[in-house]
């Protein structure tokens, strides 16, 4: 399965494990510690040869129960080992205090407050706090893992976090700040070389680097594995509420493109599907034609681009497979959507604030698939509920964090409380329909609350996919891979989160120097690589 888990569904999963006896507690505590020590040493192999030394410091929960389980096995693999406690062993859970108990019989517990002292660390293990956090973390802990690093002297301390850094709210992927001032401090001294998670990863693992520069889950049993089969994104339901991971690898997402495609089956161009992109005025025609040309690349049958008289010229000179027409009224383009083989219709990219409050309505007149992005959001940015009341659920607004903020800004501002996925949630809710939110961490939502990130982060970042068209190629790459779908069978949310996976993926093969019209190019040989 290829879905995320938040922390109550993960407790809910652990514990019906425990109570269908697939497994106790502490056998889930010993596997997951086993766990880091192998992630350990898979990630440092040139560290274990040579005895290093590592210090573990253990919170008073399970997160540090994990902790006493790493400190035994990596003293038992000859590892220097110092363990230092943040709590009172009387407290702690039966599981936690065996865990303990094992650790005492082969070296001290220290208290967390004397980490100053001792030998020169390799690697800390930031065992504190896990997914139990319930308020910003003490101060005795930014303060033990500096006195650790100022232990190290000169070279860099190699962090581990145990399933995520402490002070790290895994929900919403971003640190609870406390006694330290700011995230930033928070994760200057807490961006882990390397985080381990169990069973699969939060939304917050996916949602920031901040959790780990490098992200390891671990299966400890109590399920289905995590996996990033394409395979296994195609089987995983979208259930209501369900969290989606997409960030499957790219071997066999030959089958995840025809899954949503269906283009294997398809025997002429009308099977595939034809876009209609409404373009802007003389000279803004540049950005639809980004889209089209990207909606012909991913799969479309037919593409057109829907232009005002005077900038027939501008758009003929440079078109070839891609169609003209001439669209200056609404009723042109009501008169256009008679034709159902028109199956999607894009509106944004260089469309100009004035032609978008005009072709909008007509567009969301009737119920066919439509993507809004740019100047179709931003048309309505003072008065959202006009554009709200004539969307319907075969539409997908692609807004950026600031087209977001203009026409969700009470959602906006509740995100730093509610976070990325709420926040995408409550608009789609509101809009009624799906929405895609932009970033690296894309989180795309349907108004039934099922939703899906793609996470552009750590081995997938792709810096240079910002610049300037790269969004009208994602509007078109969506209308594209849309309109191959018969409109009884549409499935936005499966469209949106292939066509933002290929537009990264593109990136990720085209690699820095990356402008715009690059990305539809490298379909080609991105899809020889997925084997569609
Ligand atoms: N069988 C299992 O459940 C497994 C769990 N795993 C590991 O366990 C942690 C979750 O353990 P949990 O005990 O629920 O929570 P934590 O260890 O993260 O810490 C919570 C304890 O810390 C106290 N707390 C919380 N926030 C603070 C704070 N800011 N300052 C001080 N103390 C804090 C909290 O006490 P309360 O006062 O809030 O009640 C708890 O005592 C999970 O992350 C895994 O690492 C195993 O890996 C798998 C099996
Ligand atoms: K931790």
């Amino acid at each position: 399965m290829s879905e995320l888990l938040t922390v109550a569904q993960m407790r809910e999963a652990e514990a019906l494990a425990m109570r269908e006896k697939r497994a106790s507690g502490r056998e889930l505590m010993e596997r997951a510690g086993a766990g880091v020590v192998e992630a350990i040493c898979g990630h440092w192999p040139d560290l274990v040869p040579g005895a290093p030394h590592a210090v573990v410091l253990c919170g008073p929960g399970n997160n540090g129960g994990d902790g006493f389980v790493v400190a035994r096995l990596l003293a038992q693999r000859g590892w220097q080992v110092e363990v230092f406690f943040m709590g009172d062993a009387e407290r702690l859970s039966a599981d936690a205090r065996a865990m303990h108990d094992e650790w005492s019989a082969l070296g001290p517990v220290k208290h967390i407050d004397d980490t100053g002292t001792g030998e020169r660390p390799d690697l800390l293990v930031d065992a504190v706090f896990g997914i139990g956090l319930s308020r910003p973390i003490p101060a005795e802990v930014p303060a033990a893992v500096a006195a650790v690093r100022s232990r190290r002297g000169g070279g860099a301390l190699k962090l581990v976090a145990v399933d995520c850094p402490s002070g790290f709210d895994v929900d919403r992927g971003q640190y609870l700040a406390g006694p330290v001032t700011s995230a930033e401090d928070l994760g200057e001294w807490m961006t882990p070389d390397l985080c381990v998670t169990f069973h699969r990863p939060k939304p917050g693992h996916m949602l920031s680097e901040g959790a780990g520069a490098v992200l390891k889950v671990v299966d400890i049993g109590i399920g289905t594995p995590f996996s990033t089969d394409p395979a296994a994104l195609v089987a995983t339901p979208k259930a209501p509420d369900a969290l989606r991971l997409i960030s499957p690898d790219t071997q066999g997402t030959g089958g995840w493109y025809n899954h949503v495609t269906g283009l294997r089956a398809a025997r002429h161009k009308y099977e595939r599907g034809h876009v209609l992109v409404l373009a802007g005025g003389v000279g803004q025609g540049g950005a639809a034609r980004m889209a089209a040309r990207a909606a012909l690349r991913v799969g479309a049958g037919l593409v057109s681009i829907g232009v005002p008289q005077a900038a027939i010229a501008e758009h003929a000179a440079q078109l070839n497979a891609i169609m003209l027409r001439v669209v200056i009224e609404g009723h042109d383009l009501r008169h256009m959507l008679e034709d159902e083989r028109l199956r999607c219709i894009v509106l944004g990219p260089g469309l100009g604030m004035r032609r978008a409050a005009m072709l909008v309505p007509a567009a969301l007149s009737v119920r066919r698939a439509c993507v809004l992005d740019a100047d179709a959001l931003t048309a309505f940015a003072d008065h959202p509920a006009r554009l709200f009341e004539m969307l319907h659920d075969r539409a997908i607004l692609t807004p950026h964090d600031g087209e977001f903020r203009r026409l969700f800004p009470d959602i906006t501002q509740a995100m730093p409380e509610t976070g990325r996925i709420e926040a995408a949630r409550a608009a789609a809710a509101r809009a009624g329909c799906t929405v895609l939110l932009k970033g690296a961490a894309t989180v795309i939502a349907r108004p039934d609350g099922c939703a899906s990130i793609h996470s552009a982060l750590r081995e997938r970042a792709v810096p240079w996919l910002g610049t300037a068209g790269a969004g009208d190629v994602l509007a078109g790459l969506i209308a594209g891979l849309l309109a191959t779908s018969e409109p009884e069978a549409l499935d936005v949310l499966g469209a949106a989160e292939l066509g933002t996976w290929l537009h990264v993926e593109a990136a990720r093969t085209f690699g820095p120097g990356l402008i715009a019209e690059d990305l539809p190019e490298m379909l080609p040989q991105l899809f020889r690589r997925m084997g569609v």
